[in-house]
């Protein structure tokens, strides 16, 4: 046996898909496979090839993956004739093409654009009709040979984007990740008037003109149907604010050793993509044959008002998705008969009122106190009224997640102005800001919307809280600097009330992360996923407009259902 072999990449702790990195990562990641000994060249064609055969099976040929590639073109079509037979089968939701496919391969100077010339001369080869928009005079060396050879074959090949024959299909080599200024004319607006055709555009790696951290759009960006991003996630691809350029994003792997990866980010990296994976190895399943309900975690919910009874409802119904071995729920007195008949199961503790028919006062079953649950959430439909009962439960010392009318109380004076840190609290607290709670939180940290994963990042270390942002993209972050990103959801979950769930569910499933000595952070993730998961399946099944949030915590326990286990 050689011990100095690198362990496979199959038998290591973080999967790729959880890696995400920032450009300079990637390039040092790059830079050490290629000292390593692979040639760029060689890596580039394994690279494009990958891409090119995604581009026939999704594209091009689907339904017909097994005979076309590699194993000697059987069923390529050659002629027009041909393809107005041959593409009549299967097309899923695409156009379909009754004359032979036109591609263009818009190539940028650099490395992305040798991608997309090696992906070019691969669906010429396979018959397709193929343009290339090459508008760069000087080009990397590699780019050059690739587009030679492109040219020696008779690809044409366009300086100018009026040149460029309507296609059918665009691959967009622009730009990968070495974009670090915005785009000028007469890129800028060649970019402007591709993305006003409604032709399907698939972008190698980044959408061009996506910066590749932020996903800040420098100056105008491609607005891809799909990006496929080459080796590990780049960090720009799950930002908020490039979503609606990026369209559906996947991974393409093409094998980095891992050691290279953990050589440049550490054998834990600082930000996780939360996968199903991860998911099911921290939520507490199965359950041990042997447990009672005291051991499965007991979770005090402190929730709604008179004006707003449905956020308690909800975030009970959140609560009791998790599984959480006991729910006790603290409501104002009044609202105790209808949460009793939405949640039969869980003990109701009617709270004396303000006039305003918010909690005034926690009153808890004898010889029971705060430290005596597992865990706390609290905030859903509180109103500010209830701001004696914020300072209450800040002051236990067993986990807490705090959201909406919670976080705004104690928005009052805002946190930087001394926050957490210091001990107000010892025991976790989870905040759940969504982007407008968390800026009346933290005033002066920088805007929420641009650089997401930095401003959460600053406001856990100036909370010393665990703080998750809500959003298309949500994000978690410690005070440690550890970064979790939910990586799917759907805008179905854009709706009042759905927020309210995420807090029950997460409450009932820290509260058993305490009995089952479980990283809260792993399970903050785990309940942001979860809660995305339902959402996706929900709106697969009823629209995007059919997600309302009591249809959503019907679908919580749905989700797990439909999950592949065998595939874990
Ligand atoms: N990493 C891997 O393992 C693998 C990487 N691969 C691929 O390599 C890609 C990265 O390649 P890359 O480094 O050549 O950079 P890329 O994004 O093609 O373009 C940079 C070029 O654009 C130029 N430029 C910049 N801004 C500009 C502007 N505003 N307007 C105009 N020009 C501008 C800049 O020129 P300069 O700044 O010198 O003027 C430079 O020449 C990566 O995304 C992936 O596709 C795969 O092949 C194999 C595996
Ligand atoms: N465009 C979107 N895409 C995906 N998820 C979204 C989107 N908009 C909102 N969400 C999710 O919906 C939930 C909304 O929560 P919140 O704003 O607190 O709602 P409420 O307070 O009404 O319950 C969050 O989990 C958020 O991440
Ligand atoms: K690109």
């Amino acid at each position: 046996m050689n011990n100095q072999h690198p362990t496979p990449n199959n038998q290591r702790r973080i999967e790729i898909s959880q890696v995400v990195v920032t450009a300079q990562q990637m390039r040092e990641v790059e830079a050490r496979i290629f000292a390593a000994g692979i040639p760029v060249a060689a890596l580039m064609e394994k690279v494009a090839g990958l891409i090119a055969r995604r581009i026939l099976d999704m594209y091009l040929n689907p339904g017909q993956e097994d005979n076309r590639w590699g194993g000697g073109e059987l069923g390529t079509p050659t002629t027009d004739r041909e393809w107005g037979l041959g593409a009549m089968g299967r097309w899923g939701d695409q156009p379909r093409f009754y004359s032979r496919p036109r591609v263009g391969i818009l190539v940028g100077p650099g490395h992305n654009g040798g991608d997309a010339l090696v992906v070019a001369r691969e669906l010429y080869f396979r018959g397709y009709a193929v343009f290339i928009y090459s508008p760069f005079a000087k080009l990397k060396e590699l780019t050059s040979q690739h587009l030679q050879y492109a040219q020696s074959l008779g690809i044409p090949c366009y300086q100018s984007i009026e040149d460029l024959p309507e296609c059918d299909l665009l691959v967009d080599g622009l730009f990968g990740f070495g974009l670090e200024r915005e785009l000028q004319d007469p890129i800028a607006s060649a970019i402007n008037q591709l993305n006003h055709k409604s032709v399907p555009i698939i972008s190698i790696d980044m959408p061009s003109g996506l910066h590749t951290d932020t996903g800040k759009v420098l100056g105008t960006a491609i607005r891809a149907s799909h990006t496929f991003c080459l080796g590990l996630w780049k960090l720009g691809l799950l930002q908020d604010q490039a979503l609606e350029y990026v369209g559906k994003a996947e991974l393409i792997d093409f094998d980095i050793p891992l050691a290279d990866v953990e050589a440049v980010l550490g054998e834990t990296p600082r930000i996780k993509r939360v996968t199903k994976n991860s998911v099911f190895s921290t939520l507490p399943l199965p359950r041990p044959a042997v447990t009672h309900k005291y051991k499965e975690g007991h979770l005090l919910l402190i929730c709604g008002s008179r004006r707003y009874a449905g956020g308690a409802i909800l975030t009970g119904l959140g609560a009791r998705a998790s599984g959480v071995g006991m729910l006790s729920i603290a409501v104002p007195e009044s609202l105790k008969p209808i949460l009793v008949s939405h949640l039969p199961e869980a003990l109701i503790v009617g709270c004396p009122e303000t006039q305003t028919g918010a909690i005034a006062q926690l009153q808890l079953p004898e010889n029971t106190d705060l430290n005596s649950f597992d865990a706390i959430a609290c905030g859903p439909g509180l109103t500010k009224d209830a701001s004696p009962i914020v300072q209450q439960v800040l002051e236990s010392t067993i986990p807490l997640v705090l959201d909406a009318d919670g976080l705004n109380i104690l928005a009052n004076p805002p946190l930087s102005k001394g926050g957490m840190k210091g001990g107000i609290r010892q025991a976790l607290t989870v905040l759940t800001p969504h982007t407008g709670e968390f800026q009346r939180l933290f005033p002066d940290l920088p805007d929420a919307k641009h650089n997401r994963i930095e401003a959460v990042r600053e406001a856990a270390a100036q909370s010393g809280a665990v703080v998750l942002l809500k959003g298309a993209r949500t994000v978690i972050a410690n005070s440690e600097g550890a970064v979790w990103i939910v990586p799917e959801s759907t805008p179905a979950l854009a709706r009042g009330g759905s927020g309210d769930v995420l807090t029950g569910l997460m409450g009932g499933l820290i509260a058993q992360a305490v009995t089952h000595q479980i990283a809260a952070e792993d399970m903050v993730a785990a309940a942001a996923w979860w809660h995305a998961q339902a959402g996706i399946l929900a709106a697969q099944e009823r629209t995007e407009l059919g997600v309302d949030a009591f249809t959503l915590t019907q679908y919580l326990n749905l989700v797990l259902n439909h999950t592949d286990f065998d595939s874990l």
